[in-house]
């Protein structure tokens, strides 16, 4: 039995980058995503939107649905102001635990908090568990067809305020046609498509923004 992809990932970052600095975790594993073998992080094009988009909204409380290996944990949770946190909900615990490994690597773990399970089984814990009115920024990044779903059960808990914004990756590639139809024909939402590749391809794919609007 050989390592894992997310192993091989942890271990280029433990080689490559520094202990406590977030910018070369995510540099290490761009490189190696890149150059090594390719994974489904965010990547480094959509990361740079994803960066404007955080800085922009500033969050206190943010959600991200798919850790993987938490390289967009790292990208989101280093932008973070003092105080201000990131809930991560990851399904499968191989990749929670490869997670938790590189956000400590990065030195985050004190801002970034891996919820194990179906995020539709959690999303409506969420306020009992983490003492949390709504959350200001969520990105989702997990299963494709979780997308409509859990936007609907994140409105039905009060997880989302007049102005949370939802930033969601691959609506081209792999594709999330019933999540932008939902977004782009919904009064209660204000969306934008912000173009880009797939991580570490020419491949066309891009983020959808899409503002609550209460
Ligand atoms: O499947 C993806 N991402 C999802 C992983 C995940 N990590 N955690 C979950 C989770 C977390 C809580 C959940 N609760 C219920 N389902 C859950 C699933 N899902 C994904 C796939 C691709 C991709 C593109 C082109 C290809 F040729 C092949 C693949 C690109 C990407 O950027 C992705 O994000
Ligand atoms: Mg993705």
């Amino acid at each position: 039995t050989g390592s894992s992809r997310p192993q091989r990932i942890l271990k280029a970052v433990q080689k490559n980058a520094t202990k406590g600095d977030p910018q070369s975790v995510i540099s290490a594993i761009d490189y190696y995503c890149r150059h090594k073998e390719w994974a489904m992080n965010v990547g480094d094009d959509k990361g740079l939107i994803l960066d404007s988009v955080l800085t922009e909204v500033n969050p206190s409380m943010a959600l991200e649905l798919g850790t993987y290996c938490g390289y967009s944990s790292v990208r989101i949770a280093r932008l973070l102001s003092p105080n201000s946190k990131l809930i991560t909900v990851e399904f499968n615990p191989a990749f929670a635990a490869i997670a938790r490994q590189i956000i400590a690597y990065a030195g985050l773990q004190d801002k970034v908090t891996i919820v194990e399970g179906a995020s539709g089984d959690l999303i409506p814990k969420m306020k009992e568990r983490f003492g949390l009115k709504s959350f200001d920024f969520v990105f989702l990044d997990h299963w494709k067809d979780r997308y409509v779903p859990d936007t609907k059960l994140l409105e039905d808990c009060g997880l989302l305020r007049k102005g949370t914004v939802l930033l969601a990756d691959n609506v081209i590639c792999p594709g999330a046609p019933e999540y932008l139809k939902y977004v782009r024909n919904n009064p209660r939402y204000e969306s934008r498509y912000y173009p880009s590749v797939l991580e570490y391809t020419k491949a066309e794919d891009g983020l959808e923004k899409s503002v609550f609007l209460g």
